[in-house]
């Protein structure tokens, strides 16, 4: 077996995945001739010619554009079909993927639209793959806290429907802090809670979202390898970071995946896992992911089925079917062996 192969049939769980973020391009031209909505491009290679960034705002600018054509309770199950179908092919066996609702609801697209088209995506994604899956409700960083709790406020007839809240958008300048009460109440919820932070921002903000937000998971983290301190309790606590190569690459968060520190954090210990952000915008889905940083840091078979372990382990899923995909997992590795 190749080492690509390896990796796609390796069983995995994905845990950073902005569904918006899967939009092809091709999808993205057919809801604009279906919605009649006009796009600033003349064709799929222009909007892939488009896709170079110099920053996370440089990207996040043409993210949100991209979202507009998403307008119907059939173009969100249409997309999270998209994606489910490939993360699929990619070995995934289990997805936590992030929705930002208010991308939507600032276009006066109803809430229990997104999310009734989400829903419908993800029951496909079990009839047609068995694939399970979870839903983050992330809140944009860059809008104030009363719009975070009118979302919060918004999402209360399906709460049961929904694991987890997010941060996520413009980082710096918009630290956890300024979402700890809402991210309290989300907790009093019963929700999970996780936080992009340490992916432009400061080691400081990483701190924010372990010690103000209290997340149960952190989304890339990759700066808190400038604090050894952070580093060694971020190991000593088990923290998730969902790590993600390609993003990493396309945001300039590293200038080569040579010098990506995937392999570092796991050697320092960390639970890290790897995953595709925004795989429509990035150039790949999360096998891609893995064979980008296999090849950049000469990952072992062994590295990449610890990132994989990493996935189960740091999911919201509970412990005893953790244990079955992990059976599964040893099985595999052994038979590829
Ligand atoms: N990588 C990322 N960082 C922050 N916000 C995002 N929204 C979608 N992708 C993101
Ligand atoms: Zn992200």
């Amino acid at each position: 077996m190749t080492d690509s192969d390896f990796i796609s049939g390796l069983p995995k769980a994905e845990l950073h995945l902005h569904i918006e973020g899967s939009l092809e391009p091709e999808l993205m031209f057919a809801l604009a001739e279906r919605n009649g909505v006009a796009i600033p491009f003349a064709s799929v290679e222009d909007v892939r010619a488009a896709y170079d960034f110099s920053n996370l705002q440089d990207f996040l600018d043409i993210y949100y554009a991209g979202a507009d054509v998403l307008r119907t309770e059939a173009d969100f199950r249409d997309l999270a079909v998209a994606y489910f179908d490939r993360a699929a092919a990619d070995g995934v066996v289990h997805a936590e993927i992030m929705f930002d609702p208010q991308t939507h609801t600032a276009r006066g697209i109803a809430f229990g639209t997104v999310i009734e088209g989400l829903l419908a995506g993800m029951a496909e994604a079990e009839a047609r793959h068995g694939m399970t899956s979870k839903l983050i409700m992330s809140f944009l960083r860059h809008l104030d806290e009363d719009d975070a709790f009118a979302t919060l406020e918004a999402a209360r007839p399906w709460l049961d429907r929904i694991d987890a809240v997010g941060l996520d958008s413009s980082e710096m300048g918009h630290p956890p802090s300024k979402f700890a009460r809402v991210f309290a109440a989300a907790r009093a919820e019963g929700l999970k809670l996780v936080a992009h932070a340490g992916e432009e921002g400061p080691p400081e903000y990483v701190y924010e979202a372990l010690d103000l937000l209290d997340v149960d998971r952190l989304d890339h983290g990759n700066r808190s390898l400038e604090d050894p301190v952070l580093t060694a309790r971020l190991a000593r606590t088990s923290m998730t970071l969902t790590v993600c190569p390609l993003s990493n690459l396309k945001l300039c968060v590293v200038d080569d995946m040579n010098d990506h520190p995937i392999d570092r954090m796991l050697r320092e210990g960390l639970r890290a896992t790897i995953n595709s952000d925004d795989p429509a915008y990035f150039g790949g889905y999360i096998a891609d992911n893995y064979r980008a940083a296999a090849a950049g840091r000469a990952l072992t078979r062994a590295d990449l089925a610890l990132l994989a372990r990493n996935s189960f382990l740091g999911s919201f899923l509970p412990d005893d079917t953790v244990a079955q995909h992990l059976a599964t997992l040893d099985a595999y590795v052994a038979q590829a062996a």
